[in-house]
């Protein structure tokens, strides 16, 4: 059964035409697999908006349905009140950009590059124009360009357009995902785990740049199993347990919920997490100062059915849906 227990006063006061994504009653079946049941989710225009649960809850799975890469077997899901189309290009030109759970750069392009394959959707020159090379192409071309160096420089990159991305260290590919996904200026940026694998200093920049992105005007929507980073960046948060939602509300009611201790979070925290993670990046910066190298160890706070899998990894080819 799905329960929300958002109430009056944790739920923000939302317009109608506020409404940036809208997700009813959602199913995806893989043949006898019911990967996600009648799930509902908005997300309302100025909003973080997190989705947690276990391995295997069905996050990624309901990422692709709002993204045109499935197609839900039941539901609907509206960007901005229009019914979204079935392919993910047309998703993307309609508003809704995302990253993925594993990187899917193209390593021997450059930075620059890769930011400018983002743009694609928003590049209204045709074939013609581009071989014929004329100046409305030109133009356009520059346009894209200083529009994906604002990005770069937006994300801390420019000065490193010109290298490859496969020679970025992780946490800085990761970043370019985010660049890449903004190319498209999208008014819902989806994050399927961007802070997998990245130490806590690189995890509270994250969390610094996802709350930029927000007041940029971008409604976010995040897959974390960092629970430290989920509690300190969203309004609102979603829980998933074997594809159903279990529960939504801010942070403190999601923390506190017993249901979510027991099917995902374990332990309720103790303390302010702000507390415990600046300790931990003072910690790790003083060990990266001693060693004379940054490592990239796993992300703090992890909930503990979720993090072991995704700390430290920078690709897992055995999951084939995201
Ligand atoms: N293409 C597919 N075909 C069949 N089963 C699938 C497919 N994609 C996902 N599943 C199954 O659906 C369920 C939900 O998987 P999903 O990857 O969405 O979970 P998740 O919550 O994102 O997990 P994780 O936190 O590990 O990324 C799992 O049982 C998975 O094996």
């Amino acid at each position: 059964m799905t329960t929300d227990t958002t109430t009056k006063d944790t739920a923000p006061a939302t317009a109608p035409g506020d409404v940036v994504l809208d997700a009813r009653g959602v199913t995806m079946r893989f043949g006898g697999l019911t990967a996600v049941r009648s799930v509902d989710l908005t997300v309302n225009k100025g909003e973080i908006v997190g989705l947690i649960g276990p391995n295997g809850a069905g996050k990624t799975t309901f990422f692709n349905c709002l993204t045109g890469l499935y197609i839900p077997t039941e539901g609907e899901v509206r960007y901005k009140g229009t019914v979204l189309p079935s392919k993910s290009f047309k998703v993307t030109a309609a508003g809704i950009a995302r990253t993925f759970q594993n990187i899917r750069l193209f390593g021997n392009m450059t930075v620059l590059e890769n930011v400018l394959v983002g743009r694609h959707t928003r590049t209204k020159e045709g074939l013609w124009s581009a071989l014929l090379r004329g100046p409305g192409f030109h133009r356009a071309e520059a346009a894209s360009k200083a529009r994906a160096m604002e990005l770069l420089e937006f994300i801390g990159l420019e000065a490193k357009a010109e290298h490859l991305a496969r020679n970025l260290p992780y946490g800085e590919q990761r970043k370019l995902e985010i660049a890449r996904a903004l190319a498209s200026e999208p008014g819902l940026l989806l994050l399927d785990e961007p802070t997998a694998g990245m130490n806590p200093q690189e995890t509270r920049t994250t969390e610094e740049l996802v709350f930029a992105i927000r007041d940029m005007g971008i409604a976010v929507l995040v897959i974390e199993h960092d629970m430290r980073f989920i509690f300190n960046l969203c309004d609102r948060v979603a829980v998933l347990v074997q594809g159903e939602k279990l529960v939504e509300g801010d942070s403190e009611t999601v923390q506190g919920d017993e249901r979510v201790v027991a099917a995902y979070l374990g332990e309720p925290f103790e303390g302010a997490p702000g507390d415990e993670e600046a300790a931990e990046v003072a910690a790790a910066e003083a060990g990266a100062a001693r060693s004379g190298a940054a490592g990239s160890g796993a992300a703090a706070g992890s909930a503990g059915t979720g993090s072991a899998e995704n700390a430290g990894t920078t690709g897992d080819a055995s999951k084939e849906n995201d």
